[in-house]
């Protein structure tokens, strides 16, 4: 059976998730914005809340695949692992002396240790204790608790590194470097795990991170259904990446219509989910500081190759939406609240919800304002705990990344 996404707020029924471990208790107040995040983490009591937010999606009937096993099941195969080891030890980054002697470390490690040091990373002290030190100018300048091997704590918000589009997943280009080497992980995943090499046949939209800087994250993709696809250009997703996922989309027959938003570009706009989720087949819950984008409608042009483009001013930006969806309209929730009470419930991702079917949503619970509000129109909310988790900027959409969704 072939993974697709055929909507935001179908029934949910597989999705990828990352336990996190390690790569958490690496942050620190001195790396913490370098690595995205605003926060240190409990990562005891993070764990436990994403342990929570796990059963509430198997309560509701969704397969949960853990990140950390998909990539130890992957890593197994030799082909994979030459994938992975290639693209992390390069002479580009570890110069011509040390590169082969730790790539060949680093292959004879068992897989989950090798999991592990990829990762929540390896400092020059952690690799010292168990091998020998290459003759190396770029390894010997290395202080002992320099990170050989950079944790990668983002991998928690498995929704930007892949994103499934309809019948194909685009394997992303990230825009900051300390989410780079995710890209790899995925890319490993979804061309060798049995997993996916056994089930049907999917497109691959993008190619990973050779198409920087062509950068295109998952949190700017909703894939609204109807054959549309819903994307923010923000800081992290570029109109190269969006006009590319276009011609593939279209040439494949997988879609006939994105619209593109034109999104301001900031750390509190992130991605487009931060701002901007759906919560049934024609239901949007916005931000109330969003305001209305200019947006473009890229629909197959007359050559093969080709792309109509249509520009609508700001005030038309839900119009253009409606129309992607067939739809003479569409319903969007912004909660009533003060100015400072709304930046506030949308810095902890109020807005970022994940359907696991049509009206049904997980939220944080803290974003007490939103989630009544939607009840009150209709949306059934289960919320989760995400004190800890939320220092991350993301919530349960940013957290998940569904690899089979139906229609709405
Ligand atoms: N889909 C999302 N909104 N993801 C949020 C990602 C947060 C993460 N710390 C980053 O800056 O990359």
């Amino acid at each position: 059976m072939a993974f697709h996404v055929d909507s935001e707020t179908g029934r949910l029924r597989r999705v990828i998730l990352h336990r996190p471990d390690l790569e958490l208790k690496r942050l620190t107040p001195s790396n913490k914005d370098a690595l995205l995040f605003d926060d240190l983490l409990w990562v005891r009591r993070a764990r436990q809340e994403h342990d929570g937010f796990a059963d509430v999606l198997r309560d509701q009937g969704v397969e949960v695949h853990l990140f950390g096993d998909l990539l130890a099941e992957s890593l197994e195969v030799p082909e994979a692992r030459r994938l992975v080891l290639d693209r992390v030890f390069q002479e580009k980054e570890y110069g011509p002396l040390a590169t082969d002697h730790l790539r060949a470390v680093f292959d004879e490690l068992p897989t989950d240790e090798l999991v592990e040091a990829l990762v929540g990373g390896m400092t020059k002290r952690e690799f010292l204790d168990r091998h020998a030190e290459p003759t190396s100018v770029r390894f010997h300048v290395m202080d002992l608790d320099d990170f050989l091997l950079a944790p990668l704590p983002n991998h928690l918000f498995t929704r930007d590194t892949s994103a499934w589009v309809y019948d194909g997943v685009s394997i992303n280009a990230m825009r900051w470097p300390a989410r780079q080497r995710e890209t790899v992980h995925f890319e490993a995943i979804y061309r060798h795990h049995p997993l996916f090499t056994q089930s049907g046949a999917f497109h691959v939209w993008s190619e990973g991170q050779s198409a920087y800087p062509s950068t295109i994250e998952g949190g700017d993709v909703l894939v609204i259904g109807n054959g549309a696809v819903l994307i923010g250009m923000s800081e992290r997703t570029t109109p190269q990446a969006v006009e590319m996922l276009a011609r593939g989309l279209f040439a494949a027959g997988s879609a006939h219509t994105i619209v593109a938003l034109d999104m301001p570009k900031g750390r509190a706009f992130m991605h487009l989910d931060t701002v901007m989720t759906m919560v049934d087949g024609d239901t949007f819950t916005q931000y109330a500081g969003l305001g209305m984008l200019r947006s473009y409608t890229i629909e197959p042009g007359s050559g093969e190759h080709e792309l109509k483009v249509t520009d609508h001013p700001p005030e038309h930006m839900h119009r253009a939406i409606a129309a992607a969806l067939g739809l003479d309209a569409i319903r969007v929730l912004t909660a009533t609240q003060d100015v400072h009470s709304a930046e506030r419930e949308q810095w902890d991702d109020g807005c970022n919800v994940l359907a696991v079917s049509p009206g049904v949503v997980v939220a944080y619970d803290r974003n007490a304002t939103t989630n009544t509000f939607l009840r009150r129109h209709g949306i059934e909310v289960v919320e989760i705990p995400g004190g800890e988790l939320g220092r991350g900027r993301g919530g349960p959409r940013c957290m998940s990344c569904p690899v089979e969704r139906d229609p709405a």
